[in-house]
């Protein structure tokens, strides 16, 4: 019999032991699972070197089937791995791997379970973070508030980790792709784990875009119609390449 070690790998090094998957471990790592983590990995490691976040905040999710494969809390990026694989049900519970999930299992279950996302992202980024402390929703200083589905609301604060955060957080989502988190930071959803990157990137640059124009003393910056928001909307259904 070959036996299992406290890191979980056998004498031979192998993860897994020698039955296969032992009960910590919940089941096998499908290969487009093992895909998909790699890719939240990067867009994890993103995060940090584009200067969303510091640290361990933050969070990201995809969606594989019905499994949600999320980062797990309190790990710093650069050290996953691909046995580092964390998944859990639609219902929160351990599905893959022995990290415990992120503590805001909460807010990314809740975006899977109400609309049809695959990939969520959850930053501190700082000019959204700050604009979620000033108004309860970003003004339309941009046409790019249209591929975010309208005007970005702020949820009210809520403690990180908590159901009350998730369920301020959907009522700020309804109809939108991206939401402030007051005196938190941002979400957004997308159909892949790029488009959700992206939305937070453009949040971001809009929180900062609004700072800058309304810190001129004396002026106030002009913002857009909900009329000009919408045609934007329209036209951006067909903006990039077609096939
Ligand atoms: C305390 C955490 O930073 C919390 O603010 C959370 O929102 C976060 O961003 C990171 O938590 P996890 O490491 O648990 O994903």
């Amino acid at each position: 019999m070959v036996e299992q070690r406290r890191d979980g790998r056998d004498e031979r090094g192998v993860r897994g032991g020698a039955q296969g998957v032992p009960e910590a471990w919940g089941r096998a790592v499908h290969a487009d699972e093992a895909e998909a983590w790699e890719s939240l990995v990067a867009t994890a490691r993103r995060t940090v070197s584009d200067g969303l976040v510091v640290g361990t905040s933050g969070n990201v999710s995809v969606r594989v089937g019905d499994t949600v494969l999320v980062t797990p809390s309190g790990v710093p990026y650069d050290r996953l791995t691909p046995d580092d694989v964390t998944g859990v049900d639609l219902d929160g519970r351990q599905v893959l791997g022995t990290l415990i999930p992120t503590s805001e299992l909460p807010m990314h279950l809740a975006v899977y379970r109400t609309t049809d996302a695959l990939a969520v992202v959850h930053t501190h980024a700082v000019h959204a973070t700050a604009v979620s402390t000033l108004v309860p929703e970003l003004p339309a200083i941009h046409y790019m508030t249209s591929a975010l589905g309208g005007p970005v609301r702020v949820a009210p604060y809520a403690a990180y980790g908590t159901e009350e955060l998730a369920e301020n957080m959907l009522r700020a989502l309804t109809d939108r792709s991206g939401c402030l988190l007051q005196n938190h930071g941002t979400v957004t959803h997308g159909a892949t784990l790029d488009q959700a990157y992206d939305r937070t990137a453009q949040l971001e640059w809009m929180c900062r875009l609004w700072l800058t124009a309304s810190s001129v003393p004396g002026l106030s910056p002009t913002l857009l119609t909900g009329e000009q928001l919408a045609e934007v909307g329209e036209k951006l259904r067909g903006y990039g390449q077609r096939g």
